[in-house]
């Protein structure tokens, strides 16, 4: 857990004991259930330690986290980058979705049984969640890795912040291209592209960038369209 320590000292994130208590705990669960279930392609702990806890939680140090306080992951998986940002920051809220119902049972079933009350995990596409009512421009941020190409995901993700709010998504590092090809739907969804960042940190590996998308506008109602459209047809 060294990586880790390591890495809450450089964020200035409070660590304690609780708190390695459940990042270690919800490592070896996820291990342990993975035999069964797909959860992850890691099987290795150092390995997990660095793609899934190290990698979510280096968001952490972009104001768009620090200032926001209700923050939903979008196709979180095993739970990433929602449960170890979850852990770290008892005092934000998160919501997790992901398509898989299996994932998000384990991931309820986790966070209730090692303590993490700051998650809520919902089973659903995001195309039909952010049509709901208490779910639409109701989070101030929305985090999401490896889910889809960019304009896709802007589809799934931007109708779920409200106006002011932010979208980060952790891309590849050549990503410049798929940013490119989604100018047009973040506009058309009501966001605009901010910034992309790549956390340089000494001797910390980051092989993703974060896209940072403020929005502007509320999105159309026409947004997101019926599931399955946005990966098909995406906005051009
Ligand atoms: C490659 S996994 C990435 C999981 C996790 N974010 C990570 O980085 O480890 C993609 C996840 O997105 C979910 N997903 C794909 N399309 C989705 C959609 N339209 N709505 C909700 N979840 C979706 C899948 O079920 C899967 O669990």
């Amino acid at each position: 857990m060294k990586e880790l320590i390591k890495i809450f000292k450089i964020l200035d994130i409070d660590y304690n004991d609780e708190k390695e208590k459940k990042f270690y705990q919800y490592m070896s669960e996820i291990l342990k259930l993975n035999q069964q279930i797909n959860l992850t392609a890691i099987t290795e702990k150092n390995e997990f330690i660095q793609k899934h806890y190290v990698d979510s939680l280096l968001c952490a140090g972009l104001d768009e986290f620090k200032n926001s306080f209700s923050i939903i992951d979008v196709g979180t998986g095993g739970g990433f980058p929602g449960v170890p940002l979850a852990i770290a920051f008892p005092d934000k809220e998160f919501v997790l979705i992901d398509s898989l119902n299996k994932r998000i049972k384990i991931i309820n079933q986790l966070c209730e049984s090692l303590g993490i009350f700051n998650v809520k995990a919902f089973h659903g596409r995001a195309e039909e969640m952010g049509r709901r009512k208490d779910m639409r421009e109701k989070f101030d941020l929305c985090v999401s890795r490896a889910v889809a190409n960019m304009s896709t995901l802007s589809e799934y993700c931007i109708p779920f912040v409200r106006v002011g709010g932010s979208f980060i998504a952790y891309k590849g590092p050549d990503c410049r291209k798929e940013l490119e090809d989604a100018i047009n739907a973040v506009t058309a969804l009501g966001g605009e592209v901010i910034r992309e960042e790549s956390p340089e940190i000494t001797g910390i590996p980051f092989d993703h960038k974060f896209i940072v998308i403020k929005k502007k506008k509320n999105t159309l109602s026409k947004f997101p369209r019926k599931p399955g459209t946005p990966s098909k047809e995406p906005i051009k």
